[in-house]
């Protein structure tokens, strides 16, 4: 199977310096890739390589087939959607306005969206549930409706697979639930999703493949199972970790 997304031999960094080296991943349909790790790891940094707003250090990027830097930024951006942590705007967008931007991402400058791309956009509301939202003003939704306002922005982008950096970040547990299963229900629908979070306990229960990451380099990288164990996630965070099988067979740490 040819991967939404593969990194091999990567080190990011700026200014030419790599943060992190020897990253290697891969990202295939249907799959979700988290990335953990201490703040200040580079995780950031290595979501805006994969997106081509930086030059990596070294090694290589293939998205859908084709080496990231043979792709224009707006070809990059019809194979890899882009959810960032929080929706900000001053302006009183509705949320069927927010998820236009993604359906129209792929007209002209000057092109306006019409019936397919509306189309389009309800559908991915309709998919995450928040279809009676359409017609809301963004900067009155709560935390939790805003970040599935981004997500269904990304589903109405097409793209056969998405980043999201912290998509739970500052979000209660009952959002940081929902935005779960819709991540899930992302994977369900074969989009290959990559995230980072700060939650080991959200990250063994959304993800199938885990990267772990800190100052000092790759911890490890590979299936939640065999990546996400205590010994790693007590070097990774420099504290004492431990874990539990919880109920529905759900990795817990503490
Ligand atoms: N534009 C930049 N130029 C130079 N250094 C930068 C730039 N952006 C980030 N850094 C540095 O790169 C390092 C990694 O930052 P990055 O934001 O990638 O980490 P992170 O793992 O995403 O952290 P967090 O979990 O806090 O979001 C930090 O030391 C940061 O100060």
């Amino acid at each position: 199977m040819t991967p939404l997304l593969a990194a091999t031999d990567l080190a990011v960094g700026h200014g030419g310096k790599a943060l992190i080296r020897g990253i290697d991943l891969r990202v295939d349909p249907g799959s979700v890739l988290c990335l953990l790790g201490p703040n200040g790891a580079g995780k950031t940094t290595l979501f805006r390589t994969l997106l081509g707003l930086i030059p990596p250090v070294r090694g290589r990027i293939v998205l859908g087939g084709t080496p990231l830097a043979q792709l224009s930024l707006l070809q990059i951006a019809a194979r890899l959607a882009h959810v960032p942590q929080a929706l900000t705007t001053p302006f009183a967008f509705s949320a069927l306005d927010i998820v236009l931007m993604g359906a129209a991402a792929g007209l002209g400058p000057f092109a306006r969206p019409g019936k397919a791309e509306t189309g389009r956009a309800m559908a991915a509301l309709e998919r995450l549930g928040i279809a009676d939202l359409a017609g809301a003003e963004v900067t009155r939704l709560s935390g939790g409706q805003r970040q599935l306002v981004l997500i269904a922005r990304a589903l109405a982008q097409e793209a056969a697979a998405v980043v999201m950096d912290e998509p739970t970040a500052s979000l209660d547990f009952a959002n940081r639930r929902l935005v779960g299963q819709a991540i899930r229900g992302l994977a369900e629908a074969g989009i290959g999703v990559v995230l980072s979070s700060h939650d080991p306990d959200h990250a063994a229960a959304v993800a199938d493949r885990a990267l772990l990451l800190n100052r000092s380099g790759l911890i490890a990288s590979g299936p939640v199972a065999e990546t996400m164990t205590a010994a790693n996630l007590t070097r990774l965070y420099g504290i004492p970790v431990r874990s539990e099988l919880g109920q529905e067979g759900r990795l817990r740490f503490y």
